[in-house]
């Protein structure tokens, strides 16, 4: 400090008082701070240090500047790197590939997450709002989230930072940057940069293609379904692998089958969209699968769709975040090709008359209050429109012209399949299914013998798996096993098919009985009478219950149609009533009119028979009086004059 203050002697003599400090009004300033009582010398101190300080900051910029520069220099000249957006689908090949390859997960710093997410304040908040079950199973990363026994499994994937982990020898630096300019109940933007030493961009190439092939790879062997994620507005997933389904494992008419396959085949064909156009068409085809509930018709879905290795976006209107403008929105963001998949589309209650699911659940409101006292036909109604009436509540404002718009409105996409199933064709809005929007129709009922020996085949058809019952096979090789494996099957199954009624059980039903005894085919065939007994009886019921609905339901419309028959005769003999006595004053108006007119007439008449008489008896008089001729009216005057008084 001293030293400092031999470098500013000046400042330090005039701080003492010095007179002779040659510091231009020391004098002053160091007689003003001694009778302030402050020591100068603090002042100095205070003064060097911030310098100190100035020094050693502009030191430390001028060295970050440099740092910086260098590593801009290392990054442009010595670093390779590649930046992927989580927001694009090679940040879930790249993803999956480092999980994989337990990168992230071996990391020190790794983020960790449960897929039923309840702690999660977006989520929480967002359940709140909509009354749904929190579950963060979006899977953006292309990471399987399977429950063990215990429950939901927890996900590990690398945390915002830098890692490192070696390539075939090589060191790649990875980074993981969140983006925060994210709002509400969206997952933030993530960026993932891979860097390598050197200017070659190889190892970084062979890494990303290597995470593309696996992943496509995987994906053969699955088929990829995107639901919407719980974001406001919903946005889609970026898929969850579900394993492929053969078309042959779904068991129904192989014509229905053949002829839906070829269909798409030829919708698919590259040279399709041209012929479409060159007809004037919408490059769109629809398909409609209706029937009874469990009969297939979701799995041949997703059999088309391995078949046809397509994704399938899977869709529910009867969403509580479901709207006109959020349905365009995800149809507008669909892929080029794919499936979408609009399951149960009557749910949403959607139809002509309401033309929103809100309008239809406000009408049937009403209705109900007005029919209180028609009890048998309120429970009819009721069961029709039970499963409407809880997707209504749920919220969904879709109405019938936004699911139309969305589905072929001018700005709707060209190239996908649509696929709608119904349990209720018949609660369906005809503009909904009309050519064009639906190109084909299939019907799934009951099963019936063809489907029901399929099923049996299906389920025991030698896969290895299967508890052998052929006598001898220990003395057989594999294949000689499996062939007599399966001809016993197909004996067994014309039984099956023969004993079983047809058209009774849904597939799901009997799939459900034939699972049940899955390792014993014969077993299975033992049973099947008892089986039979109770469901048959349950059909009984079933059936007695629905015959005595329909028969309430046709005593109902008999009683509504007599009552509004005799509305119909109460109505006519009333007008009828109205017409007649409308008549009656018409006429009685006329007779009126007539009498006064004919009143009048004769008024008229008196008065011109009066005045004619008068004027003879005044001429008379005048001429016996002396009155002159000028006096005398003209014929006409007189006329005038009793036109007037009359
Ligand atoms: N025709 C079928 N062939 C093979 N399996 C079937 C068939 N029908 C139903 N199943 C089986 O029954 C279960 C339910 O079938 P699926 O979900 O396809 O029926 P669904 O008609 O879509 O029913 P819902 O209308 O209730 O959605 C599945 O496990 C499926 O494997």
């Amino acid at each position: 400090m001293e030293a400092i203050s031999a470098v500013l002697p000046g400042l330090a003599a005039s701080a003492t008082g010095d007179p002779d400090s040659g510091f231009p009004g020391g004098m002053f300033i160091g007689s003003m701070m001694a009778s302030a009582g402050i020591d100068p010398s603090v002042l100095v101190k205070i003064g060097v240090t911030l310098t100190i300080i100035a020094s050693v900051f502009g030191f430390l910029s001028n060295a970050w500047e440099g740092i910086t520069q260098i590593s801009k220099f290392f990054s442009d000249n010595l670093v390779s790197s590649a930046t992927i957006r989580s927001t694009d689908e090679a940040y879930v090949y790249v993803m999956r590939w480092l999980y994989n390859h337990k990168i992230s997960t071996d990391s020190r710093l790794f983020g960790v997450t449960c897929r039923k997410n309840q702690m999660n304040p977006n989520y929480r908040q967002h359940a709140r709002w909509y009354g749904q079950d929190p579950v963060d199973d979006t899977e953006s990363d292309g990471i399987d989230l399977i429950d063990d026994d215990l429950g939901p499994k927890l996900k590990y994937t690398a945390a915002p930072g830098f890692y490192h982990f070696f390539y075939k020898k090589r060191l790649v630096l990875m980074q993981r940057k969140l983006k925060d300019d994210y709002y509400g109940f969206e997952e933030p933007d993530v960026d993932l940069t891979l860097f390598t030493f050197g200017r070659s961009p190889l190892t970084l190439r062979t890494i990303l293609e290597e995470a593309r092939t696996e992943y496509l790879m995987e994906q053969r062997s699955s088929t990829l379904i995107h639901t919407t994620v719980a974001t406001y507005p919903p946005t889609w997933s970026l898929g969850h692998p579900k394993p492929s389904r053969t078309l042959d494992s779904v068991i129904m008419a192989e014509s229905d089958k053949e002829k839906l396959l070829k269909d798409m085949k030829e919708y698919l064909k590259p040279t399709a969209k041209r012929w479409y156009h060159k007809h004037g068409l919408p490059y769109r085809r629809g398909y409609l699968f209706y029937g009874l509930p469990g009969a297939g018709k979701t799995s041949l879905t997703l059999a088309l769709a391995s078949e046809l290795s397509l994704p399938i976006y899977c869709l529910s209107l009867a969403s509580s975040t479901m709207a006109d403008d959020v349905l365009l929105g995800l149809f507008a963001t669909l892929p080029k090709k794919c499936i979408i998949l609009l399951e149960d589309i009557d749910s949403a209650g959607i139809d002509r008359q309401s033309m929103s699911g809100v309008g239809l659940y406000t009408a049937m409101a009403s209705k109900n209050d007005e029919d209180d006292e028609d009890e048998e036909e309120d429970e009819i109604r009721k069961r029709e429109e039970k499963k409407k009436l809880a997707a209504l509540k749920s919220g969904s404002t879709v109405s019938l012209s936004g699911l139309l718009n969305a589905i072929d409105g001018i700005s709707s996409h060209e190239g996908r399949i649509l696929i709608m199933t119904t349990n209720y064709r018949e609660l369906l809005d005809k503009a909904l299914i009309r050519p064009g929007r639906v190109d084909m129709e299939i019907k799934f009922g009951n099963a019936d013998i063809e489907i029901l020996e399929g099923l049996f085949k299906a389920v025991y058809s030698d896969d290895g798996d299967l508890q052998d019952f052929i006598r001898g096979a220990e003395k057989m090789t594999k294949e000689e096993r499996k062939q007599k494996h399966n001809e016993k099957i197909e004996k067994l199954a014309v039984e099956f098919g023969l004993r079983v009624p047809s058209d009774k059980f849904t597939p799901a039903e009997v799939q459900g009985y034939l699972l049940s005894h899955k390792s014993d085919p014969e077993d299975a065939l033992d049973c099947l009478d008892d089986w039979l007994k109770s469901k048959l009886s349950e059909l009984d019921l079933l059936q007695e219950s629905e015959k005595k609905a329909k028969e309430r339901l046709q005593r109902a419309t008999e009683k509504k149609i007599k009552e509004l028959q005799k509305k119909k005769r109460d109505r006519i003999k009333e007008e009828r009533k109205e017409k007649e006595e409308e008549e009656k004053e018409e006429k009685e108006k006329k007779e009126k009119e007539e009498k006064e007119k004919k009143e009048k007439e004769e008024k008229e008449k008196e008065v011109k028979t009066e005045d004619k008489s008068k004027m003879v008896n005044g001429t008379s008089e005048k001429l016996t009086n002396g009155v002159s001729e000028k006096e005398k009216k003209s014929e006409p005057e007189v006329q005038a004059a009793a036109d007037s008084k009359s």
